[in-house]
């Protein structure tokens, strides 16, 4: 078989020459332009399996052939080479449709392991029409979400970083999942990391790794999540919640390709792809100083949107059809009468997750597993039309006792009831012994605070950073618990 081809288009002769040499000696087939109008050339000649350019040229600009590459829609991945520091460069050409993009003075390791990630491409089988990738989970074929599909399957095709926005429950994961699984990395790790829960003491230790003896307590050298990233794709969940001392180490390590252990001398060189995903506005965060607007700029290259379940309420009932089967087992469920124009009128501030909570729960309820309307217990968030009917007021992610009108913490201790008997109170689900005490003391403290921390999620439409200054603690704080105490399985990764 014929070795790929490379194109490199770069008027300075000594760089032209390296990059040859190197792309030689990796067994590649080089054809070199200095110019645009030769690489034009030489494209209309053959075809190639990855373009390298430099982003000024004599005749014009690299960005020119980003655009013309891309626009042919042969799938060729075309790099750029951009001058030191000049990061919007790079950005400018990633939302061009660059593949990549490498700094100069180029380091020679990172040519080889972004131009093998491109090789990569040619393996990978091409995306299928309508973008699933095998095995995927991602389900629905309305509008909004064949052009997510299509989204996704571009973005596949390059290495730029992507900044996945929706509100919780939407999917934001299972789309990072999906932009892995149809890329060239997809044989090596994707590694899903919440930002929001991970001690800040701890942030660097779990990103970069340590080495033996670093720190009281580094018994072994551990890889962070870079490492174990390494080839894949990282997903940093919950961006927002970086604090800004890790937001600093996080942009060198992106821009730089290259992390150190802590306690370590040298650097070492990653390749990963990074997908950020936030369900708060980071643009905001930049504004109030929260979110560093470099580090906002490298991520948020290409955005991508995840519509929330209520935008696409057509893919209700194939949603709902796919959960209950994988619930209850393959035709052992079904919806009831109205019950899907009563989840049609319902809003679904959790999304997703929140279907599939609703589904779990009126499950648990239903006769013979058909749902009825009145096994739903949704929270009337919007008015039935069309009749739908019987729509209770309750909140369907939450235990029973939540569905009680119950006052929040705050107001409760406006009546000066004294703690315990506010944690007796809010216990209705959490089982006392004969004797009156728990006869699981940690179990029932948890209970009561899952209870507490659902209802103030309840009350905000699981707005977490309203909920976490209502229980007056920290997001980080709020989000730690909810994993700990796996409330609503908000965030079962990291
Ligand atoms: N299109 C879809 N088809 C089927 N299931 C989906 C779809 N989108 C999301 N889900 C399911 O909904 C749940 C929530 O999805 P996911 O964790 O990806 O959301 P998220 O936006 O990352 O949530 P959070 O903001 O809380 O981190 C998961 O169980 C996921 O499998």
């Amino acid at each position: 078989m014929a070795a790929p081809r490379i194109l490199v288009v770069d008027d300075e002769a000594d760089l032209r020459e390296l990059l040859e040499i190197t792309l030689l000696k990796m067994g590649l087939d080089v054809d070199s332009a200095a110019t645009l109008r030769q690489a034009r050339a030489l494209l209309d000649e053959h075809d190639y399996a990855l373009v390298l350019t430099d982003m000024r040229l004599p005749d014009g600009l690299g960005l020119e052939l980003v655009r013309e590459v891309s626009a042919a829609g042969t799938g060729t991945p075309i790099a750029v080479i951009t001058a030191y520091g000049s990061a919007e460069n790079a950005v400018v050409a990633l939302k061009a449709g660059a593949f990549d993009y490498i700094s100069k003075p180029v380091a020679l390791d990172a040519l080889r392991v972004m131009v093998r990630s491109a090789l990569k491409l040619l393996e990978a089988p091409p995306a299928p029409a309508g973008g699933a990738a095998p095995g995927s989970r991602m389900i629905g074929s309305s509008p909004a979400m064949a052009a997510l599909r299509a989204q996704i399957g571009r973005l596949a095709r390059s290495n730029a970083p992507i900044s996945i926005t929706g509100e919780s429950g939407s999917g934001k994961e299972l789309a990072a999942r999906e932009i892995h699984a149809l890329s060239s990395r997809a044989s090596k790790p994707f590694v899903a990391v919440n930002c929001g829960a991970i001690p800040e003491t701890l942030m660097e230790a779990e990103f970069f790794g340590y080495r033996k003896g670093a720190f009281t307590g580094a018994a072994e050298e551990r890889d962070g999540f870079f490492q174990a990233a390494n080839g894949g794709t990282l997903m940093l969940d919950e961006v927002a919640d970086l604090p800004l001392p890790m937001q600093v180490k996080l942009l060198r390590a992106i821009q730089e390709r290259r992390v150190r252990k802590i306690g370590a001398t040298a650097e070492e060189p990653v390749d990963v792809r990074i997908i950020s995903a936030t369900h708060q506005d980071l643009a905001r965060c930049v504004e109030q100083g929260r979110f560093r607007q470099d580090l906002f700029y490298r991520l948020n290259v290409i955005e991508l949107a995840l519509p929330p379940l209520r935008e696409r309420l057509d893919d209700l009932p194939v949603l709902a059809a796919t959960i209950l089967a994988r619930l209850a087992g393959p035709d052992q469920a079904a919806l009831g009468p109205g019950v899907l124009e009563a989840l049609r009128a319902y809003s679904f501030p959790g999304n997703i997750r929140e279907l599939e909570n609703v589904l779990e729960r009126a499950l648990a309820f239903a006769n013979d597993g058909v749902i009825e309307v009145g096994d739903l217990s949704l929270k009337a968030a919007r008015p039935v039309e069309g009749g739908g009917g019987g729509v209770q007021s309750a909140a369907a992610t939450l235990p029973p006792s939540l569905t009680q009108p119950a006052p929040v913490p705050a107001q409760v201790q406006d009546t000066g009831q004294p703690p315990a008997a506010l944690s007796a109170q809010l216990a209705g689900a959490a089982q006392l012994g004969p004797t009156g005490l728990p006869s699981n003391l940690p179990e029932y403290l948890n209970q009561v605070e899952r209870e507490i921390i659902g209802r103030a999620l309840q009350q905000t439409q699981f707005n977490r950073t309203q909920a976490a200054a209502l229980l007056g603690i920290s997001v980080r704080q709020l989000r730690y618990q909810i994993q700990k105490l796996e409330i609503c399985a908000p965030d079962d990764h990291a």
